[in-house]
């Protein structure tokens, strides 16, 4: 298994192993032992699945107030997102900087979002099932949003008018947002 640091503080990038042979492909996408020996310690306990069905879907700027902040494992199991990362941590080295992912079927990527971090993504193909884990329980009183299209943010999107859910044309940019974060160095 592979670790790929990213320009966020403590945003990682997970490659498992892929066994590719005339049939497809077959790999663990996780196992407990392994991630904790790469230092992803945390005890997932729901998982979610979502399909977007045209390519220019977006959701997001999503995360969860303390104390139901959420860790994520995300991952597309068809087709191929755009996943965006915004560090929303008070006092972080990368407070308010966000990066894209291409994460996709093709490249078996995973994505470590910490708690603490909003986060969306753009759907470039058709059918995409977008799968993750989290650590703690959807609790919609927790549930909190910041605009997608925040100025402030410069959020370099792959369309220009994305499909959206109503919830998502309504939130505030990170200025303005609700926010109990506050980074803690490891
Ligand atoms: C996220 C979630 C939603 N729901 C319900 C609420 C609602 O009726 C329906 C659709 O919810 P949403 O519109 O919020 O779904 P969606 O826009 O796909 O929300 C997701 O977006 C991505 C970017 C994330 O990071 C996730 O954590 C989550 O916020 O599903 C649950 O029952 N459990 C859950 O964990």
């Amino acid at each position: 298994m592979k670790i790929i640091e990213t320009s966020l503080q403590d945003v990682k990038i997970i490659e498992t192993a892929v066994f590719g042979d005339h049939r497809g492909f077959f790999t663990e996408t996780y196992t407990k032992d392994k991630f904790v020996e790469a230092g992803i310690t945390h005890e997932f306990i729901q998982d979610n699945h979502s399909l977007s069905v045209e390519p220019g879907v977006i959701r997001g700027m999503h995360y969860q107030l303390n104390p139901k902040a959420q860790t994520k494992i995300v991952r597309a199991t068809t087709g191929a997102i755009y996943d965006v990362l915004v560090d929303m941590r008070k006092g972080s080295p990368t407070y308010g900087k966000w990066e894209g992912f291409i994460l996709s079927e093709f490249n078996h990527r995973q994505l470590l979002v910490p708690a603490g971090f909003a986060h969306g993504f753009c759907t470039i193909t058709g059918n995409v099932n977008v799968e993750y884990k989290v650590d703690e329980l959807y609790s919609p009183e927790h549930d909190r949003g910041i605009a997608y299209d925040d100025p402030d943010l410069g959020i370099n999107w792959p369309i220009n008018k994305g499909i959206l859910s109503e919830k998502d044309t309504k939130h505030p940019q990170l200025k303005d947002a609700e926010n109990n974060f506050i980074w803690e160095a490891k």
